[in-house]
């Protein structure tokens, strides 16, 4: 709702109340537009002054709502009430004006900003246009380049930059809505006709044809399949060609048009999804708001690789003091001017301050003896991490957490060499650490409460949105990329060429297609995992050289490693660079030759494969595990797993993540599809359809937010 009152007897004060972000919903767009009628008709009120309670002035349209019928007065005739009143209206900006809530500032005469307040237009990340007014208004006022660098990318203002872009009248230090009041009583009488934004002329710059191209380009180089950044395009082109009024036509119409796109309702879910994380449990029953997080002030890295060293410049910068230890005195040096890189560049290009002094390096373990937590990052060898765990749990202090990095390996193992299982715990970040925004808390049976509410609040203080997860070989993330990765590796062996699965699944909006990756990250990684499972057999031309455990298995990846082909590093993998560490991926005549070889080795014949079976077999494989991870209890909902595939292995987040996409597909089709291919090929137990997917496209693919109430009691499972 919206609050009235009336300040020093002559000023109508409208501040609206709903926490936690003052979003316009239908009782506070009720509220503005009774209180304004109110204030243009108390003839005592010479001016209004519009504020948000608690310090913001409002975070936009209530997107809760969205899924709903709408109730309540539009925001679009409620902004040109505001925008029309005889009266001087003045928007008194604290905190945040997002969206509509910037939409309903630009209604106002006047903006007056407090100096910490954060101003912008994210609808373009909720597959959205500002549709209140804001594609026309904005480009009236700022010009036509600022405003599509705003409107398409997103992207939140301080007030010091909206002041110097023209988008509030002034900045204050001191509590913006007094001086909004002060300012409301100054301009009292003046005249209002150069207060309207919508009259202004749009500024047409001379090369307006070459903005909008340029401006194209860039969304379509950057969008990846999601439509609204290039509506945004069109919508601000609109402003520049049409009187306001009909802009306002097309406005409406291309809002129209994503509102009803499934990609908002898929970042909608997203945006919520991604907040419902931290809200975490665990299949023993502990949960978020019951588990009190331990102090932490002090951190040790234990390894100083790839990954520890992104984890030291994460701590480091999240304010952490931390001791970072590698056992050969090069290393550390290498590690040390690494991290020094790394600290000088964040702060350059994203003003995050300097943190050297933060870290202290040793050689030795015993270094870490006073630290409150340590996360050992150490090469990816169970024995060892046996051994580092036993050296931990006898230096540290007592009650010190033990994480570990390990991208799959066994956190329960792990936590039977420690005198205290129950301070053990994963953190699994991703490369690059200090960069990558997710983190899996991965608890095993023994871990305590405490101890996982500790490591989600480490992962949020270093930036990171952390997903708690259970114990199981590749916890969420890998473990559902094992039967993505193993049918582009039959596609390969049935027909298909690397750049032809790549392009499938970046036409689907991946960032990188699978092969590409596996190029990236390297191939050796893989090949090292599957040795140590026994699956890597020498060279042989049988059926068994195909077949593990009674599956169906591909050697393709261990050749190619037998090769010395590691991908990127090497500058051969699945496809050819122009030298090692080089980056551009060219196809590869010597691979195609390679794979043709291989199949006529096997009796295969290579047939046409389409682009819907390719991503079919791809992303129906992924699923499938998704909903086993679900039915397993190794996720506590689809949520998780959603924002750990978006944020972690770049699914196109306006495809919502991958159980969000299947329910979008329709459970029922996904079954159906994934047992057609089951029949064709039998020996892939990836492709049996999970009982849990089953029973949710039997119970008639309920709505995602209902499949909780589907899902079994869930159990940890390794
Ligand atoms: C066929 C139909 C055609 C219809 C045509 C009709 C045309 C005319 C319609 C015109 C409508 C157009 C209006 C418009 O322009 C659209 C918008 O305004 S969309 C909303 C834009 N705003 C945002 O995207 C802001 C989103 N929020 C944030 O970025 C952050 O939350 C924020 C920076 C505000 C605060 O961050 P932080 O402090 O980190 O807190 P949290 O993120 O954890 O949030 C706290 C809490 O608040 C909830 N929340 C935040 N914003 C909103 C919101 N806008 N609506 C509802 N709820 C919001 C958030 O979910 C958290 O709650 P949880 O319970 O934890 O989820
Ligand atoms: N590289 C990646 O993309 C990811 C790796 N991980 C996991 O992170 C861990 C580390 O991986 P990377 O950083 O890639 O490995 P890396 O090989 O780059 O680094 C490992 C480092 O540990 C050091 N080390 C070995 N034994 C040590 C000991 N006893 N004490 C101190 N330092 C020791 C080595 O000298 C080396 O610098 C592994 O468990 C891996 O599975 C997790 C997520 C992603």
């Amino acid at each position: 709702m919206a609050l009235y009152s009336r300040v020093s007897g002559s000023v109508g004060m409208i501040t609206l109340q709903n926490p936690p972000v003052n979003a316009l919903s239908a009782a506070v767009r009720q509220g503005i537009v009774d209180m304004m009628h109110r204030a243009l008709s108390e003839p005592e009120v010479k001016s209004v002054v519009i504020c948000g309670q608690n310090g913001k002035f409002c975070g936009g349209a209530d997107i809760r709502e969205f899924g709903a019928k709408m109730t309540g007065p539009p925001l679009v005739p409620m902004v040109h009430l505001i925008e029309a009143a005889s009266k001087p209206v003045v928007a008194a900006i604290e905190g945040i004006a997002l969206g509509g809530g910037l939409e309903l500032a630009l209604s106002c005469h006047y903006r007056i900003a407090h100096s910490k307040a954060t101003l912008g237009f994210p609808e373009v990340a909720l597959g959205l246009l500002p549709g209140a007014g804001g594609t026309q208004r904005l480009p009236r006022l700022i010009g036509v380049p600022a405003a599509l660098d705003l409107i398409t990318t997103g992207r939140h203002v301080t007030a010091a930059e909206a002041r110097q872009l023209g988008i509030v009248d002034e900045v204050t230090d001191l509590n913006a809505v007094d001086a909004a009041v002060k300012f409301a009583q100054s301009v009292t009488g003046k005249s209002l006709d150069a207060r309207r934004i919508s009259t202004y002329p749009c500024p047409r710059p001379p090369d307006l044809d070459a903005i909008f191209e340029r401006a194209m380009q860039q969304v379509r180089r950057s969008a990846r399949g999601a439509i609204a950044p290039g509506t945004c395009v069109q919508a601000v082109h609109a402003a520049v060609t049409l009187p306001y009024a009909k802009g306002m036509e097309r406005e409406r119409e291309l809002f129209s048009l994503l509102f009803t796109s499934g990609q908002a309702r898929a970042l909608q879910y997203y945006f919520f999804a991604q907040r419902a994380v931290s809200r975490w449990s665990t299949a023993n029953g502990a949960r978020w708001d019951t588990s009190k997080p331990r102090p932490v002030r002090k951190a040790a890295v234990i390894g100083l690789g790839t990954m520890g060293r992104g984890i030291t410049v994460s701590l480091a910068q999240a304010g952490f003091s931390v001791v970072a230890v590698e056992t050969q005195e090069q290393q550390l040096s290498e590690a040390k001017q690494a991290v020094s890189g790394m600290l000088e560049r964040g702060a350059k290009r994203r003003g995050v301050p300097l943190a050297h002094d933060k870290i202290k390096y040793s050689c030795s373990v015993q270094a870490v003896a006073d630290v409150d937590l340590v996360i050992e990052a150490v090469f990816e060898d169970m024995a060892l991490k046996k051994t580092v765990f036993q050296q931990l749990s006898a230096i540290c202090k007592p009650g010190v957490l033990l994480c570990t990095n390990t991208s799959g390996l066994d956190i329960d193992e792990l936590a039977s060499q420690t005198q205290s299982p129950e301070l053990v715990v994963g953190m699994h970040f991703f490369a690059p650490a200090h960069v990558m925004q997710l983190l899996e808390v991965v608890y095993g049976p023994r871990s305590s409460p405490e101890v996982v509410a500790t490591a989600m609040q480490m992962g949020k203080k270093m930036g990171k949105v952390s997903v708690a997860v259970g114990n199981c070989r590749g916890f969420v993330g890998n473990r559902m990329l094992k039967p993505y990765l193993e049918q582009a590796f039959f596609l390969l062996e049935e027909g298909a060429t690397p750049e032809q699965v790549d392009q499938v699944l970046e036409e689907f909006g991946f960032a990188m297609g699978v092969f590409k990756v596996s190029d990236l990250s390297g191939l050796d990684v893989g090949w090292k995992v599957r040795k140590s499972d026994g699956l890597v057999s020498p060279a042989s031309t049988g059926t068994s050289a195909r077949i593990r455990g009674g599956s169906r298995y591909s050697p393709l990846g261990d050749l190619l490693c037998e090769r010395g082909r590691f991908g990127q590093k090497t500058g051969r993998g699945w496809y050819q660079y122009d030298k090692p560490g080089g980056r551009v991926a060219k196809p590869d005549p010597w691979l195609h030759g390679f794979l043709e070889e291989y199949r006529a080795q096997h009796g295969l014949v290579a047939r046409h494969i389409d682009h819907q079976e390719v991503l079919e077999r791809c992303l129906y494989a992924l699923i499938n595990e998704g909903f086993q991870i679900l039915q397993d209890g190794i996720a506590a909902g689809p949520e998780d797993i959603d924002v750990i595939y978006v944020l972690g292995y770049g699914w196109p987040r306006h495809r919502g993540g991958p159980m969000f996409y299947a329910g979008q597909v329709g459970l029922d089709k996904v079954v159906e599809r994934l047992e057609h291919y089951q029949q064709i090929h039998p020996d892939v137990p990836g492709l049996q359809p999970c009982s849990l997917l089953r029973k949710l496209a039997a119970s008639g693919n309920p709505a995602i937010h209902k499949w909780r109430e589907v899902i079994q009691k869930p159990r940890s499972q390794l």
